[in-house]
Protein backbone atom coordinates (compact mmCIF):
# COMPACT_ATOMS: atom_id res chain seq x y z
CA UNK A 1 0.00 0.00 0.00
CA UNK A 2 2.90 2.48 0.04
CA UNK A 3 1.94 4.05 -3.37
CA UNK A 4 -1.99 4.95 -1.64
CA UNK A 5 -2.61 8.76 -1.25
CA UNK A 6 0.48 9.72 -3.24
CA UNK A 7 -1.84 12.04 -5.66
CA UNK A 8 -2.05 15.78 -4.57
CA UNK A 9 -5.98 15.75 -3.61
CA UNK A 10 -8.65 18.38 -3.18
CA UNK A 11 -12.27 19.16 -2.34
CA UNK A 12 -14.81 21.60 -3.56
CA UNK A 13 -17.15 22.12 -0.87
CA UNK A 14 -19.83 23.95 -2.97
CA UNK A 15 -22.98 24.56 -5.12
CA UNK A 16 -23.77 21.99 -8.51
CA UNK A 17 -23.92 24.25 -11.84
CA UNK A 18 -25.89 21.75 -13.96
CA UNK A 19 -24.16 24.28 -16.91
CA UNK A 20 -20.89 23.07 -16.36
CA UNK A 21 -19.71 26.66 -16.12
CA UNK A 22 -19.19 27.61 -12.91
CA UNK A 23 -19.56 26.31 -9.39
CA UNK A 24 -18.26 22.79 -8.58
CA UNK A 25 -18.38 21.81 -12.21
CA UNK A 26 -15.45 24.96 -12.74
CA UNK A 27 -13.86 23.66 -9.65
CA UNK A 28 -13.47 19.91 -10.52
CA UNK A 29 -12.50 20.80 -14.15
CA UNK A 30 -10.13 23.02 -13.16
CA UNK A 31 -8.36 19.92 -10.81
CA UNK A 32 -7.83 17.84 -13.65
CA UNK A 33 -6.29 20.39 -15.70
CA UNK A 34 -4.19 21.15 -12.74
CA UNK A 35 -3.26 17.15 -12.51
CA UNK A 36 -4.61 16.45 -8.99
CA UNK A 37 -7.18 14.38 -7.82
CA UNK A 38 -10.44 16.44 -7.51
CA UNK A 39 -13.57 15.56 -4.87
CA UNK A 40 -16.78 17.01 -4.10
CA UNK A 41 -19.17 17.97 -0.87
CA UNK A 42 -22.38 19.23 -2.96
CA UNK A 43 -24.03 21.86 -0.76
CA UNK A 44 -26.45 22.94 -2.82
CA UNK A 45 -28.25 22.08 -6.42
CA UNK A 46 -28.87 24.57 -8.86
CA UNK A 47 -30.40 24.35 -12.44
CA UNK A 48 -27.92 27.21 -14.08
CA UNK A 49 -27.08 27.47 -17.83
CA UNK A 50 -24.97 30.21 -19.55
CA UNK A 51 -28.15 32.64 -19.23
CA UNK A 52 -28.51 32.10 -15.51
CA UNK A 53 -29.89 30.48 -12.62
CA UNK A 54 -33.33 29.32 -13.29
CA UNK A 55 -33.97 27.58 -9.80
CA UNK A 56 -31.44 26.32 -6.66
CA UNK A 57 -32.07 23.74 -4.01
CA UNK A 58 -29.85 23.74 -1.21
CA UNK A 59 -29.78 19.83 0.14
CA UNK A 60 -30.14 18.34 3.78
CA UNK A 61 -27.02 19.31 5.89
CA UNK A 62 -27.24 15.99 7.48
CA UNK A 63 -26.10 14.91 3.80
CA UNK A 64 -22.88 17.19 4.12
CA UNK A 65 -22.04 15.34 7.11
CA UNK A 66 -22.62 11.86 5.30
CA UNK A 67 -20.19 12.90 2.35
CA UNK A 68 -17.41 14.78 4.90
CA UNK A 69 -17.63 11.65 6.83
CA UNK A 70 -16.87 9.19 3.24
CA UNK A 71 -14.48 11.40 2.31
CA UNK A 72 -12.47 11.53 5.57
CA UNK A 73 -12.61 7.56 5.76
CA UNK A 74 -10.77 6.97 2.88
CA UNK A 75 -8.40 10.32 1.37
CA UNK A 76 -5.85 11.94 2.29
CA UNK A 77 -7.26 15.54 1.18
CA UNK A 78 -4.64 18.63 0.84
CA UNK A 79 -6.53 21.26 -0.02
CA UNK A 80 -10.04 22.85 -0.20
CA UNK A 81 -12.05 24.77 -0.96
CA UNK A 82 -15.53 26.52 -0.45
CA UNK A 83 -17.99 28.25 -2.64
CA UNK A 84 -21.96 28.55 -2.71
CA UNK A 85 -23.23 27.74 0.30
CA UNK A 86 -26.48 28.73 0.65
CA UNK A 87 -27.73 30.03 3.64
CA UNK A 88 -26.46 30.04 7.05
CA UNK A 89 -27.26 26.68 7.88
CA UNK A 90 -25.24 25.20 5.69
CA UNK A 91 -21.89 27.53 6.25
CA UNK A 92 -22.50 26.40 9.78
CA UNK A 93 -23.09 23.11 9.03
CA UNK A 94 -19.92 23.72 6.42
CA UNK A 95 -17.79 24.99 9.45
CA UNK A 96 -18.89 22.41 12.02
CA UNK A 97 -17.36 19.60 9.73
CA UNK A 98 -14.45 21.56 8.68
CA UNK A 99 -13.58 21.61 12.29
CA UNK A 100 -13.61 17.93 12.83
CA UNK A 101 -11.53 17.29 10.07
CA UNK A 102 -7.73 17.84 8.72
CA UNK A 103 -8.21 18.80 4.69
CA UNK A 104 -5.22 21.33 4.76
CA UNK A 105 -5.50 24.69 3.31
CA UNK A 106 -8.26 26.40 3.50
CA UNK A 107 -9.83 28.89 0.40
CA UNK A 108 -12.87 30.38 0.98
CA UNK A 109 -14.25 32.14 -2.43
CA UNK A 110 -16.86 33.80 -0.79
CA UNK A 111 -19.88 32.80 -3.53
CA UNK A 112 -22.74 35.66 -2.72
CA UNK A 113 -24.45 36.75 -6.35
CA UNK A 114 -24.11 34.87 -9.44
CA UNK A 115 -23.42 36.75 -12.53
CA UNK A 116 -26.95 37.33 -13.77
CA UNK A 117 -28.40 38.35 -10.49
CA UNK A 118 -28.98 35.26 -9.38
CA UNK A 119 -28.52 35.08 -5.13
CA UNK A 120 -26.58 31.81 -4.16
CA UNK A 121 -26.12 33.37 -0.66
CA UNK A 122 -28.50 34.29 1.59
CA UNK A 123 -27.24 37.62 2.76
CA UNK A 124 -28.08 36.49 6.70
CA UNK A 125 -24.99 34.23 6.13
CA UNK A 126 -22.87 36.96 5.78
CA UNK A 127 -22.52 37.76 9.31
CA UNK A 128 -22.32 33.50 9.92
CA UNK A 129 -19.40 33.54 7.27
CA UNK A 130 -17.17 36.61 8.60
CA UNK A 131 -17.96 35.12 12.40
CA UNK A 132 -17.15 31.14 11.72
CA UNK A 133 -15.75 30.73 8.64
CA UNK A 134 -13.03 33.22 7.51
CA UNK A 135 -11.16 32.19 10.99
CA UNK A 136 -10.99 28.45 9.50
CA UNK A 137 -9.17 29.84 6.23
CA UNK A 138 -6.10 30.12 5.02
CA UNK A 139 -7.04 32.78 1.99
CA UNK A 140 -10.60 34.12 0.67
CA UNK A 141 -10.76 35.84 -2.54
CA UNK A 142 -13.77 37.96 -2.83
CA UNK A 143 -14.65 39.82 -5.76
CA UNK A 144 -15.50 43.72 -5.43
CA UNK A 145 -19.22 43.24 -4.63
CA UNK A 146 -18.48 40.82 -1.91
CA UNK A 147 -15.45 42.85 -0.91
CA UNK A 148 -18.22 45.47 -0.31
CA UNK A 149 -20.54 43.80 1.39
CA UNK A 150 -18.10 42.09 3.93
CA UNK A 151 -16.51 45.38 5.58
CA UNK A 152 -19.45 47.26 4.65
CA UNK A 153 -18.15 50.00 2.76
CA UNK A 154 -17.83 51.05 -0.93
CA UNK A 155 -14.77 50.32 -2.58
CA UNK A 156 -13.88 52.62 -5.60
CA UNK A 157 -10.23 53.09 -5.20
CA UNK A 158 -6.80 51.63 -5.19
CA UNK A 159 -6.68 52.41 -1.56
CA UNK A 160 -9.88 51.34 -0.74
CA UNK A 161 -9.20 47.97 -1.72
CA UNK A 162 -6.17 48.26 0.23
CA UNK A 163 -8.01 49.22 3.31
CA UNK A 164 -10.67 46.32 2.42
CA UNK A 165 -8.12 43.99 2.33
CA UNK A 166 -6.85 45.07 5.96
CA UNK A 167 -10.47 44.83 7.38
CA UNK A 168 -11.00 41.22 6.04
CA UNK A 169 -7.52 39.97 7.65
CA UNK A 170 -8.68 41.28 11.43
CA UNK A 171 -11.89 38.82 10.51
CA UNK A 172 -9.79 35.89 11.11
CA UNK A 173 -8.23 34.93 7.74
CA UNK A 174 -4.74 34.85 7.47
CA UNK A 175 -4.29 35.69 3.18
CA UNK A 176 -6.84 38.15 1.49
CA UNK A 177 -7.35 38.39 -2.25
CA UNK A 178 -9.56 40.79 -3.32
CA UNK A 179 -9.98 40.09 -7.36
CA UNK A 180 -10.75 43.12 -9.56
CA UNK A 181 -12.23 41.60 -12.69
CA UNK A 182 -15.92 43.74 -11.96
CA UNK A 183 -14.01 47.03 -12.30
CA UNK A 184 -14.87 46.63 -16.08
CA UNK A 185 -13.65 50.45 -17.15
CA UNK A 186 -9.87 49.35 -16.12
CA UNK A 187 -7.92 48.07 -19.22
CA UNK A 188 -6.28 45.64 -16.37
CA UNK A 189 -8.13 42.97 -14.65
CA UNK A 190 -5.79 43.61 -11.42
CA UNK A 191 -6.28 41.45 -7.92
CA UNK A 192 -5.04 42.96 -5.08
CA UNK A 193 -3.34 40.30 -2.62
CA UNK A 194 -2.13 40.91 1.40
CA UNK A 195 -0.69 38.25 2.75
CA UNK A 196 -0.21 36.78 5.97
CA UNK A 197 3.07 38.36 6.73
CA UNK A 198 1.61 41.64 5.71
CA UNK A 199 3.55 41.69 2.95
CA UNK A 200 1.18 42.53 -0.60
CA UNK A 201 1.00 42.79 -4.18
CA UNK A 202 -0.82 43.38 -7.17
CA UNK A 203 -1.42 40.79 -9.78
CA UNK A 204 -2.48 41.83 -13.39
CA UNK A 205 -3.35 40.70 -16.90
CA UNK A 206 -5.20 42.44 -19.83
CA UNK A 207 -8.55 42.97 -19.56
CA UNK A 208 -10.25 40.84 -22.27
CA UNK A 209 -13.05 41.77 -23.81
CA UNK A 210 -15.59 38.98 -23.80
CA UNK A 211 -18.81 38.03 -22.67
CA UNK A 212 -17.68 34.40 -21.55
CA UNK A 213 -16.62 34.59 -18.02
CA UNK A 214 -18.99 32.52 -16.18
CA UNK A 215 -16.97 30.91 -13.35
CA UNK A 216 -14.01 32.75 -13.63
CA UNK A 217 -13.75 33.02 -9.70
CA UNK A 218 -14.53 29.77 -8.87
CA UNK A 219 -12.16 28.77 -11.43
CA UNK A 220 -9.62 31.24 -9.91
CA UNK A 221 -9.72 29.83 -6.44
CA UNK A 222 -9.86 26.26 -7.48
CA UNK A 223 -6.58 26.43 -9.44
CA UNK A 224 -4.80 28.39 -5.45
CA UNK A 225 -6.13 24.81 -4.32
CA UNK A 226 -5.03 22.36 -6.62
CA UNK A 227 -1.63 24.43 -6.33
CA UNK A 228 -1.46 24.01 -2.69
CA UNK A 229 -2.01 20.72 -2.99
CA UNK A 230 0.74 19.63 -4.88
CA UNK A 231 3.40 21.91 -2.51
CA UNK A 232 3.56 24.77 -4.01
CA UNK A 233 4.08 28.24 -1.78
CA UNK A 234 0.99 30.68 -1.61
CA UNK A 235 2.80 33.13 -3.71
CA UNK A 236 3.82 31.32 -6.57
CA UNK A 237 -0.03 29.40 -6.46
CA UNK A 238 -1.71 32.65 -6.61
CA UNK A 239 0.07 33.61 -9.50
CA UNK A 240 -0.12 30.35 -11.22
CA UNK A 241 -3.89 30.61 -11.01
CA UNK A 242 -3.84 34.25 -12.39
CA UNK A 243 -2.01 32.47 -15.28
CA UNK A 244 -4.10 29.85 -15.50
CA UNK A 245 -7.27 32.12 -15.59
CA UNK A 246 -5.94 34.56 -18.02
CA UNK A 247 -5.40 31.36 -20.44
CA UNK A 248 -8.83 30.10 -19.85
CA UNK A 249 -10.61 33.27 -20.50
CA UNK A 250 -8.51 34.28 -23.34
CA UNK A 251 -8.30 30.74 -25.11
CA UNK A 252 -12.10 30.89 -25.47
CA UNK A 253 -14.22 28.12 -25.69
CA UNK A 254 -17.98 28.83 -27.30
CA UNK A 255 -20.55 26.94 -26.00
CA UNK A 256 -24.45 28.01 -24.82
CA UNK A 257 -25.91 31.87 -25.42
CA UNK A 258 -25.75 34.06 -22.48
CA UNK A 259 -22.34 34.42 -20.69
CA UNK A 260 -20.02 31.36 -21.64
CA UNK A 261 -17.96 29.34 -19.46
CA UNK A 262 -14.05 29.39 -19.42
CA UNK A 263 -11.49 26.87 -21.08
CA UNK A 264 -10.39 24.55 -18.74
CA UNK A 265 -8.14 23.16 -21.28
CA UNK A 266 -6.49 25.99 -22.16
CA UNK A 267 -2.45 26.98 -21.45
CA UNK A 268 -1.01 29.15 -19.06
CA UNK A 269 -0.85 32.31 -20.27
CA UNK A 270 2.51 34.77 -19.95
CA UNK A 271 0.87 37.80 -19.52
CA UNK A 272 0.57 38.28 -16.16
CA UNK A 273 2.84 41.02 -14.57
CA UNK A 274 2.80 41.15 -10.37
CA UNK A 275 3.97 44.85 -8.76
CA UNK A 276 3.65 46.44 -5.59
CA UNK A 277 1.49 49.50 -6.68
CA UNK A 278 -0.82 50.45 -9.63
N1 LIG B 1 -12.53 40.16 -18.74
C1 LIG B 1 -11.52 39.70 -17.99
N2 LIG B 1 -10.28 39.61 -18.52
C2 LIG B 1 -9.24 39.16 -17.78
N3 LIG B 1 -9.37 38.75 -16.49
C3 LIG B 1 -10.58 38.83 -15.91
C4 LIG B 1 -11.71 39.29 -16.62
N4 LIG B 1 -12.79 39.23 -15.79
C5 LIG B 1 -12.33 38.75 -14.62
N5 LIG B 1 -11.00 38.52 -14.67
C6 LIG B 1 -10.17 37.96 -13.62
O1 LIG B 1 -10.83 36.76 -13.22
C7 LIG B 1 -10.63 36.52 -11.84
C8 LIG B 1 -11.98 36.40 -11.18
O2 LIG B 1 -12.43 37.70 -10.93
P1 LIG B 1 -13.93 38.19 -10.84
O3 LIG B 1 -14.55 38.07 -12.19
O4 LIG B 1 -13.87 39.53 -10.21
O5 LIG B 1 -14.55 37.10 -9.84
P2 LIG B 1 -16.01 36.47 -9.74
O6 LIG B 1 -16.14 35.47 -10.84
O7 LIG B 1 -15.97 35.86 -8.38
O8 LIG B 1 -16.98 37.59 -9.87
C9 LIG B 1 -9.75 37.67 -11.34
O9 LIG B 1 -8.38 37.28 -11.41
C10 LIG B 1 -10.05 38.78 -12.34
O10 LIG B 1 -9.04 39.74 -12.38
C1 LIG C 1 -23.31 26.79 -8.24
C2 LIG C 1 -22.61 28.07 -8.51
N1 LIG C 1 -21.58 28.43 -7.73
C3 LIG C 1 -20.94 29.60 -7.94
C4 LIG C 1 -21.33 30.43 -8.97
C5 LIG C 1 -20.66 31.75 -9.17
O1 LIG C 1 -19.52 31.55 -9.85
P1 LIG C 1 -18.57 32.73 -10.30
O2 LIG C 1 -17.22 32.18 -10.51
O3 LIG C 1 -18.68 33.87 -9.37
O4 LIG C 1 -19.17 33.05 -11.68
P2 LIG C 1 -20.41 33.87 -12.12
O5 LIG C 1 -21.70 33.36 -11.61
O6 LIG C 1 -20.10 35.21 -11.57
O7 LIG C 1 -20.34 33.76 -13.59
C6 LIG C 1 -22.41 30.02 -9.76
N2 LIG C 1 -22.84 30.78 -10.79
N3 LIG C 1 -23.03 28.84 -9.52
Amino acid sequence: MGSVNRTPQVVTIAGSDSGGGAGMQADLKTFQARHVFGMNIVVALTAQNTYGVQASLPIPTYFIDAQFQSLDADFAIKAAKTGMLADSEHVEAVVRNLQQVDFGPLIVDPVMVAKGGATLLEPEAVATIKSKLLPLADVVTPNLPEAEIIVGRPIKTNADTIAAAQTIQQFGVKNVIIKGGHRSEDDQAADYILLEDGSSFWLSAPRIATANTHGTGDTFSACIAAELAKGQPLKSAIVTAKAFLQGAISQGIFVGHGHGPTNHWAKLSDKVRMSETR
